[in-house]
């Protein structure tokens, strides 16, 4: 099959496609290999599949939100390419191998690999393609280190979390039970219902069908923030600050600019699907889907395939993406996972004439966010002064302040500090006796450009004092002395090895928004090209992509044919509709 796409243009849809490894073990066969475990960066597949000259659907990237949209499609039997520009998959979600050690280059705290529900997207993602992968429970999501002396345990267990926070602030108990129950009541009802996309009106006439209530309280929660609710049920500031932080610590802004259905998501989720380490690294979610992808019938993903424009037809429809080679792939429908500044923008890989109007909205509501700077350290257990075990009671992941003031401004590693310590959870990521640390604090690209090659080594090795310098204080005495080895990440690096924009997280609010009203969903206004990933709805996070990879699949899936949708005119006149009232938000 995979040699009839090469020769036969336009393209044939397959038959919906079984993924080999799951035809094998019916047929009581041994499954083939799953793509072999990089060693060290090199690409992951030993044979690279040919790229083919025309498909289904081209993706332009391989992060969560791609690998998602890609590996839906693909068992829907639509033939998909994915090009990705760097040499493994993953984007955020990558790693990199340094004398022994696995570190995770980005995504560490992992939400979506619970068992139950429909709001476990990882798990769905890798389902789609026949694979699934052992994790390791974490019994607590994070343990905050606060100013005012506010230590805070996030357990798995929702009852043990609130006791701890309501010990803290025994007067305002009522008022944290509502708004972490307001944050329930969002969950639930997105957890009973398939999660599709909220573009194609056929999808939303059956679900408001199936689920009215659920609907309508989805529909109460959308256009609202987590720090209104907030609001609405506390009053102590000391803990309206630490719901800022609770907020802070996934999407970048404080609660006031964080939509109060993705807060609903975070603060449920990890208590119900909890949060949970793949065994063997963050990286083994992408792997195994891009295996996945790949034992379907005409689909294939291509590492150091850099796109550099995309191409477009007489009728100003985008029909195809030529990579920095050369080559070209055409398609019935381009995915750009880049981030939108990156897509849309100035050198962006759509030429300026034909960037639609609607792109300078998003570009008024949104702004990108901050970088990090990442400081990946091997560190020897014998020389800490603190047990590593979780007997010991260590936790895996850790986030720490040192005055309220700098949650988000403080430069040169003095503010929010976030820690991740996988060794905790997975020892077979390092070496016995050894731990990885994973610290990383917001940073902007421009404090690190236009700097000499001295200066920006020294720059580096200023950030790792200061931050080993608070860790070791605070968290990790006899930390400086046990460390073997470690290597700085600045913004510019996220840059290069991520292929974003100034490095950056991901989009923010730029100014107070109605929730998640205004976030694009996936079509956009050139016919035939699609978004995925963090720069459309729902936003930030790998189950957040993963969601926005379900819905494109959908979107891209009925505007294909391959799925059922309401008539063409009918469709369309609903969906225009429904973006044009949501521009005007
Ligand atoms: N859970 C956590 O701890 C955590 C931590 C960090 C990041 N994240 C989140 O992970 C999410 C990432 O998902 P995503 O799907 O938006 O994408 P992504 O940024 O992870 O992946 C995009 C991919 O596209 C590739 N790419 C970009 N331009 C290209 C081009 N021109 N040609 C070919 N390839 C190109 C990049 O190399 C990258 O691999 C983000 O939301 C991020 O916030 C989570
Ligand atoms: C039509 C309309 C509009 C409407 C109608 C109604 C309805 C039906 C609605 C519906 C809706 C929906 C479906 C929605 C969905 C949503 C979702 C899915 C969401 C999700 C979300 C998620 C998230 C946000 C996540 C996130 C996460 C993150 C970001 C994470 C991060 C982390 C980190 C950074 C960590 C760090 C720390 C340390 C290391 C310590």
């Amino acid at each position: 099959m995979r040699l009839a796409f090469q020769i036969s243009i336009p393209v044939t849809r397959a038959a919906p496609c079984v993924p080999r490894a799951a035809l094998d073990r019916k047929q009581g066969r041994r499954p083939r290999a799953s793509v072999a475990r990089a060693s060290n960066l090199t690409s992951s597949k030993k044979t690279p599949a040919p790229l083919p000259e025309a498909v289904d659907a081209v993706f332009i990237g391989s992060g969560m939100g791609a690998l998602t949209a890609a590996a839906d499609l693909a068992s829907k039997g639509a033939s998909v390419a994915v090009l990705e520009s760097y040499i493994i998959p993953g984007g955020s979600s990558g790693w990199f191998e340094r004398k022994g050690f696995r570190f995770d280059a980005g995504a560490s705290m992992i939400f979506g690999f619970g068992e139950r529900g429909t709001t476990n997207l990882l798990t769905r993602a890798l389902a789609t393609v026949g694979k699934r992968i052992a994790t390791v429970p974490d019994a607590v999501q994070v343990r905050y280190h606060l100013p005012d002396e506010l230590d805070i345990k996030v357990h798995r267990e929702y009852d043990e979390f609130l006791e701890g926070l309501i010990k803290r602030f025994p007067h305002e108990e009522k008022g944290i039970r509502k708004f972490y129950g307001a944050c329930w009541s969002v969950f639930n009802s997105l957890n009973c219902m398939p999660l599709r996309s909220l573009e194609e009106p056929n999808y939303l006439l059956q679900v408001f069908a199936a689920h009215p209530i659920a609907c309508l309280n989805l529909l109460r929660f959308i256009g609202r923030n987590a720090g209104d609710i907030a609001r609405d049920h506390i009053k102590d500031e000391t803990l309206l600050k630490f719901i800022d932080m609770e907020c802070y610590s996934w999407s970048v802004v404080p609660a006031d600019l964080t939509p109060m259905i993705n807060a609903g998501m975070v603060f449920s989720d990890r208590h119900y699907g909890g949060i949970n380490y793949p065994v063997g690294g963050v990286e083994r979610i992408s792997e195994e889907i891009v295996a996945g992808i790949e034992e379907c019938d005409g689909c294939s993903v291509h590492f150091r395939a850099k796109v550099k424009k995309i191409l477009f037809d007489g009728t100003g429809a985008a029909c195809g993406v030529k990579l920095v080679n050369g080559r070209t792939v055409s398609a019935k429908a381009v995915i750009s996972n880049a981030t939108r500044w990156d897509t849309f923008g100035e050198k962006g890989l759509v030429e300026a004439e034909r960037v639609p109007p609607s792109e300078e909205r998003f570009r008024e509501r949104y702004v990108k966010s901050p970088s990090f700077c990442s400081l990946h350290m091997a560190v020897r257990e014998k020389d800490l002064e603190v047990g590593m075990s979780e007997k010991e009671g260590m936790d895996c992941h850790h986030i720490m302040l040192d005055d309220w003031d700098e949650i988000e401004t403080a430069r040169d590693g003095k503010g929010t500090l976030f820690i991740s310590i996988p060794t905790v959870l997975d020892k077979s990521l390092a070496p016995p006796g050894m731990h990885i640390f994973h610290v990383f604090t917001p940073s902007w690209v421009d404090e690190w450009e236009g700097l000499s090659g001295e200066k920006y080594r020294a720059k580096k090795a200023a950030m790792l004092e200061t931050i080993v310098a608070r860790l070791e204080k605070k968290l990790f005495p006899g930390l400086q002395s046990a460390i073997e080895f470690s290597e700085v990440g600045s913004a510019r690096t996220h840059r290069k090895y991520l292929g974003r924009v100034d490095g950056s997280y991901g989009p923010v609010a730029k100014k107070k928004l109605r929730g998640l009203l205004s976030m694009p969903f996936n079509r956009t206004d050139v016919d035939g090209l699609y978004c995925v990933g963090d720069s459309t709805f729902p936003g930030q996070g790998l189950n957040a992509t993963a969601f926005s990879g379900f819905a494109c699949a959908h979107r891209v899936a009925a505007d294909l044919g391959i799925i059922g949708s309401l008539p063409g005119p009918i469709d369309r006149f609903l969906t225009d509709l429904l973006s044009r009232q949501r521009l005007k938000l």
